[in-house]
Formats: structure tokens, sequence, C-alpha cells
């Protein structure tokens, strides 16, 4: 056989992500204290899966696969350029690096509902990309009340992000809505975690490409609008 037209095919044969149970301990004790937190869980996710999900939002990208970011679902889905300038593409586990990821977001999803009850069925990600001056504001990921969206999770996919590149998660105090109690750069290999329906949150403009996968653990079983 000729090879000469054979596309080299990327290996990826990273052992699957690290989660215990004292892990999702502080996951789940994040949660329950302070609504958010954030962390650094490269060495968790490996470096192998990292750079393969980078690749794959940055072919998304590149090809124009991603399509722009609405707020709400169906026929309530509103594309408001003055909310949220994002584009995505909603991941299907099918690829070996989804495959992990989903695996990984799987055990999040037991291990919160082993520890603090929360009956999530199910979980939806999707990845996403910011371009220059691409924000989205305040709001919080799931309405109250309908409890469709419980925990949401965001890990980042920048290498060597710094605070002059903008695009920084900002997260409003759950009690006081106009009070920032934290911000999260978008790193590479950085999560931020939180409570959907409770915490207030908002991406500043960012001054560079910015990569991110969006994970909601959600309590109804068929997809219901937000
Ligand atoms: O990318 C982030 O830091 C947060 C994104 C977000 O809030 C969302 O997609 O709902
Ligand atoms: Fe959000």
């Amino acid at each position: 056989m000729n090879n000469q037209f054979v596309t080299p095919i990327l290996t990826y044969s990273e052992p699957a992500p690290v989660v215990s149970d004292l892990w999702l301990d502080e996951l789940a004790d994040g949660l329950t204290e302070h609504g958010w937190m954030s962390q650094n869980v490269s060495s968790r996710l490996g470096a192998q899966l990292l750079a393969g999900l980078h690749s794959e939002v940055q072919i998304l990208d590149r090809t124009e696969a991603l399509r722009k970011a609405g707020v709400g679902r169906g026929s309530d889905l509103l594309r408001d350029r003055s909310v949220r300038r994002d584009k995505i593409a909603w991941l299907q586990g099918v690829t070996p690096v989804q495959a992990d990821l989903f695996a990984f977001f799987e055990s999040v999803r037991v291990g919160l509902n082993q520890r603090l009850f929360l009956g999530l069925k199910r979980f939806e990600a999707h990845y996403a990309t910011y371009h220059e001056g691409d924000f989205y504001r305040r709001h919080v990921d799931s309405f109250q009340g309908r409890a469709s969206r419980v925990v949401s999770l965001v890990l980042y996919l920048n290498e060597g992000w710094e605070q002059a590149d903008g695009g920084v998660l900002q997260i409003y105090n759950r009690e006081n809505n106009d009070e920032v109690c934290g911000t999260v750069l978008p790193r590479d290999g950085h999560m931020a975690l939180f409570m959907s329906e409770e915490v207030p949150h908002e991406v500043l403009p960012a001054n560079r490409t910015r990569y991110s996968i969006a994970c909601w653990f959600r309590c109804d079983e068929v997809p219901l609008p937000l």
C-alpha cells in the first residue's frame, strides 16, 4: 500500500484520569461551604488528555464548526450579543479524549451524589471559544427552582494565560450578588466548580482566544429548556 496520502493519526494512550475519594470530598466540601471552588486538575487529567482536548477545540475553531451560543433552549433560544459572545460545540463523548473526559465527569457526578445527595442524573458538556473582545455577562446557569442544571464545572484549555489576557471568570457572592468573591484565570488544566442556580458569574472580555469546556450536571432525565 502506498502510505503517501495516509494522514497520521495522533496516538493517545494516556492512563484514565485519577479521581480519588479524598479529592471528591474536597469538591463536595467546597460546594457546601462556599458554593464554588477552583482547582488545578492538570495532574489528574494528564498532559496528553489536556493536549488532545485543546487540539480538538482548536480544530473546531479553525474550521468554523462552532456555533454562536444562545441563552435558553429550543424556541426560547436567544442569541443576544450583548449578553454572551462565545461560540460552542457540544461534546458527544465519542473520540478517545472525549470518552476519557466523560469518564472523569461521570466519576464526579457519582462522587457528588454520594456525598451531597444531589440526585444528579446526567451531564452535558460543550466546548466554548471566546475570541478577542468576547465575554459572557453576569448570569446563573439555571433558572431558580427549575433544578435542571445543578452543578457547573468549567475546564480551561489555555496555555500560558496571564492576567493581562483578560477573560477571567468572576464569581459573585451567592448571598450578596453585587460582591465579587473570587476570580479564576482560565489557565490550562484549571477548573471551576459551582452551584449552577446559586452562584452568579461572569466571563470578562478576553484579550486573546480563550478555550474551555463547560459541563453541567443535571437532575432531569431528559433535556428540558433551562
Ligand atoms: O468559561 C467560563 O469561565 C464560564 C462560562 C459560563 O459561565 C457558561 O458557559 O455558562
Ligand atoms: Fe455560566
